[in-house]
């Protein structure tokens, strides 16, 4: 089980280039301060995504939904905020909560002269599995993940679908307990995202472990499918969390796309930012 609470992250971003010329001079001779403002990318965030369940964070582009799984995932800290994995406190640069943590980031970074077989096995071995665990694992999620006729290919040239099926491979090999998607359907066409679906939905399943995962999107039709509970994050919290049955209910829209629309901008500035 996953308990965010009250999670913050602001960035300083650097103003936009200067157009005239005697601006950047003045800036580059330190006699005018660089524009900058703050953005507050995560803005008092709470939810629980609880096993045997799929949470999604549904939330148009910008809300704030690969930061605060970035942040889950212990791959960048929090301003403030407590987030608890299993009881345990997520603490960046520590293994404890990472170890029962599967992540597959919206980078989908595979090492292109490794084979998928090669990409899998680097991760078991980090993860701390045996020669022999590993082996075993990269069978048992090829065949699950019906990818062993790419098994022994380099990831150089291969597709969306099968660069998604490596990445989430690698990211379940050590069989974490919790599993955190970025946007896992991005570029993937209606039967790769099917069978992606097919397969979260049995990882979340008694037989597939009852994992407790949570995927970030913004695809309304994703959600319908696939999510037990649904956290609509707009300007960097959340503004509105239930099935997607309880939110047509309190939006007092049938269709779920009017009732997103409805729940993440009535009423709601999303202009977090400030100047500094
Ligand atoms: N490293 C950073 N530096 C400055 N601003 C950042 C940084 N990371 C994120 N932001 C800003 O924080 C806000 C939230 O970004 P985030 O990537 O979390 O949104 P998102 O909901 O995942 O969006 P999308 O659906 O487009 O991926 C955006 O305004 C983004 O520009």
């Amino acid at each position: 089980m996953i308990v965010v609470e009250d999670l913050n992250k602001h960035f300083i971003r650097q103003g936009a280039q200067a157009t005239a010329d005697w601006r950047q001079v003045l800036r580059s001779l330190g006699l005018m301060k660089k524009q900058q403002e703050l953005v507050k990318a995560v803005n008092g965030v709470s939810f629980r995504a609880e096993d045997g369940a799929i949470t999604g964070l549904l939330g148009a582009n910008g809300a704030g939904k690969t930061t605060t799984l970035r942040m889950i995932a212990a791959l960048l800290p929090s301003d403030s905020g407590n987030i608890l994995v299993d009881g345990a406190a997520v603490t960046p640069g520590s293994y404890a909560t990472q170890s029962q943590m599967g992540v597959l980031s919206d980078a989908r970074g595979l090492y292109p002269r490794l084979t998928a077989r090669e990409n899998i096995r680097y991760y078991g071995r980090l993860h701390g599995l045996s020669a022999e665990q590993t082996e075993q694992r990269i069978e048992q999620l090829a065949q699950w993940l019906e990818m062993q006729p790419l098994l022994d290919r380099r990831t150089e040239g291969f597709s969306q679908g099968e660069r998604m099926k490596t990445a989430l491979a690698r990211a379940l090999v050590h069989d974490p307990k919790n599993i955190i998607l970025d946007e896992p359907t991005n570029g993937l066409d209606v039967v790769a995202t099917r069978a992606l679906r097919e397969f979260l939905l049995f990882l979340k399943s008694p037989q597939g472990g009852g994992k407790c995962i949570i995927v970030s999107t913004h695809i309304m039709q994703e959600v319908e499918r696939l999510c037990d509970h649904v956290v609509i994050v707009a300007g960097g919290r959340n503004v509105a969390e239930g099935t997607v049955t309880q939110l047509k209910q309190l939006s007092g829209h049938q269709d779920f796309e009017d009732a997103f629309v409805s729940l993440a901008f009535a009423g709601q500035s999303h202009q977090h930012k400030e100047a500094v």
